[in-house]
């Protein structure tokens, strides 16, 4: 006897109304589905975003920027194609607008703490922030980089706002200069002056472990030692990619990463962010706590005792948790951005042989002895031109940074108007190519465009600066400001100046390109160095 008849029988002769229990399963599948297709209709037609263009697709689901993220390269790419057929507001999810609009990063990236990275504060734990959230003893705890609630990012940031200004950065610089020798040393022992004579090499994987070594020794006075190894030895570099190609594509569907990684039944990925990074920041906080710190030199201060004494100074705003979250965001968030950056500034420099004759000349005629202090290195106009020319042509951030539009409303500056509740993003590599601001050829590597142009007065140059100055998103902007932005820079002019102080480089092979992965990352950059005379 099936189900239905057994329970006819029960019953007795069923009400017919043309229905029996299948066609209650199929209702039961069937409703809402209609439903949920209902819903995004209705939702669709009703959008106050529908009047913007953009891919299809995208103004039903962020499945579609999901799959472009999963793409690598080809998302800031096609996201900058878009904006040139479509115009600087261009829809890229049912519910986010991508603006290339250079005047409206002051407003959008503000000091006055009214455009969250959350749509409200109650509704936490759903945005792409969130998914950036630290998880420490299973608890899932914001750091710096994911508080989305401006109070608790104003707590966690006070106490330690100091320790990033340049007079502090500078105090680390004997540090710096020591990690640069060894960056060098490693270079010469190796592709110089190795059993085999000169060997070509590829720079792009040295540059990542200069960053990885160089921000452990300044965070807690103990390298990663990936300059000792000349690989990834312990494969944490491997799993950290790992980890960034998650986070940007669950950064397109953020409620995905509560399905994923903060799933509390069971943990389905990415794989453990960092494993060493966690063991050894864990590892560094506790021998400093026990005095069992061999590595500290208290005359060679680090960011952790820098930490130590803001806990010192303030108990109830910095507990250990807090410490360990500054620690872990300093090693995680800076390295890789570095790397990108001083590749480009190096890869494009060498790809265009007449800049590169222009830097080295510079760099030569300065009279440096040694590894090239900061100050001095950040006083070259050339340098600093082509340092700013390879953020905008190659730089790190080309993802969406993402914030709601508060009560009030955006006013665009072509009249139209996006209501509060709604996303907008800016993308710092789409702003970086607009040509209303670095004009036609944006496509090319010009540093001279940064340098006051033949013609331009003073005057002219300064405005002209001034309004660059506020179009540029490489660091972010406002209240969430990149924190690392001089401790970036220094680490960055530095190496460059000193490299192009040390050794006559060149490309191993002119023609060919380097190659490029995940957003803005790159590989194959084979050079061959020769000592300077
Ligand atoms: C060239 C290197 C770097 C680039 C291009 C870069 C870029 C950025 C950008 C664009 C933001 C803003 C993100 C947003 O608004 O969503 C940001 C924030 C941040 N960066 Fe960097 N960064 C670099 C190096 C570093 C370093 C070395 C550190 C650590 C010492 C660091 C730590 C942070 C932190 C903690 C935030 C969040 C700040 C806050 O919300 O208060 N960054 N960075």
């Amino acid at each position: 006897m099936d189900l239905s008849s057994g329970i006819k029988s029960y019953l007795g002769p069923l009400p017919s109304f043309g229905l029996d229990l299948k066609v209650s399963a199929v209702s039961f599948v069937a409703i809402p589905i209609l439903t949920l297709s209902g819903w995004l209709v209705y939702s669709w037609l009703t959008s106050p975003l529908r009047k913007y263009p953009g891919p299809f697709l995208a103004s039903w689901t962020n499945l579609w920027r999901l799959i472009l993220s999963l793409r690598g390269r080809k998302y800031p790419v096609t996201i900058r194609k878009l904006h040139e057929k479509y115009g600087p507001v261009v829809r890229i999810g049912p519910n986010l607008l991508d603006l290339d609009y250079p005047e409206l990063v002051k407003t959008v990236f503000s000091t006055d703490d009214k455009w969250l990275k959350v749509v409200d504060k109650e509704n936490v734990q759903t945005e792409m922030y969130d998914n950036n959230n630290a998880i420490v003893n299973g608890v899932v705890t914001p750091t710096l980089f994911s508080a989305t609630d401006p109070a608790v990012h104003a707590r966690m940031k006070k106490p330690i706002a100091k320790y990033y200004s340049v007079g502090n950065i500078l105090s680390f610089e004997a540090r710096a200069d020591a990690l640069v020798k060894h960056f060098c040393n490693e270079l010469e022992r190796r592709y110089i002056n190795g059993p085999d004579g000169p060997k070509a090499f590829d720079l792009s994987e040295w540059i990542i472990f200069y960053a990885w070594d160089l921000i452990s020794t300044l965070t807690f006075s103990r390298s990663f030692s990936y300059l000792d190894h000349g690989h990834d030895f312990d494969g944490a570099l491997a799993v950290t990619d790992k980890a960034l190609t998650y986070f940007i594509a669950v950064a397109q569907m953020p409620w995905l990463d509560y399905l994923l990684d903060k799933n509390p039944i069971v943990r389905i990925g990415p794989p453990g962010l960092g494993t060493t990074m966690v063991r050894v920041t864990l590892e560094a906080l506790i021998a400093r706590r026990t005095g069992q710190d061999k590595n500290y030199d208290p005359s060679m201060p680090d960011f952790l005792q820098n930490f130590l004494d803001a806990q010192a100074a303030a108990p109830d705003l910095v507990d250990d948790t807090i410490i360990m979250g500054y620690l872990l965001v300093n090693v995680i968030a800076g390295a890789d951005n570095t790397s990108i950056t001083i590749r480009s500034i190096i890869y494009l420099s060498l790809k265009h042989p007449a800049v590169y004759r222009k830097l080295e000349a510079e760099i030569l005629a300065a009279g440096f002895k040694d590894t090239v202090p900061y100050k001095q290195a950040r006083q070259l106009p050339y340098l600093d031109a082509v340092v700013r020319e390879a953020i905008r042509a190659h730089g790190a951030v080309s993802v969406p940074l993402e914030r709601y539009v508060p009560a009030g409303g955006l006013n665009l500056p072509d009249g139209g108007f996006v209501p509060p509740g709604v996303a907008v993003c800016m993308n710092p590599d789409v702003l970086a190519h607009n040509k209303g601001v670095y004009g036609d050829d944006v496509d090319e590597f010009r540093p001279e465009r940064w340098l006051q142009a033949p013609g331009e007065d003073a005057e002219a140059y300064r405005v002209r600066m001034q309004r660059w100055n506020a179009a540029d998103l490489g660091f972010g902007d406002g209240s969430r400001v990149c924190i690392g932005k001089t401790l970036a820079l220094l680490e960055i002019y530095k190496v460059v100046a000193t490299l192009v102080l040390r050794y006559e480089m060149v490309l191993e092979d002119p023609e060919r390109e380097w190659t490029l992965w995940q957003w803005a990352s790159q590989k194959d950059i084979v050079v061959k160095l020769k000592m300077r005379e």
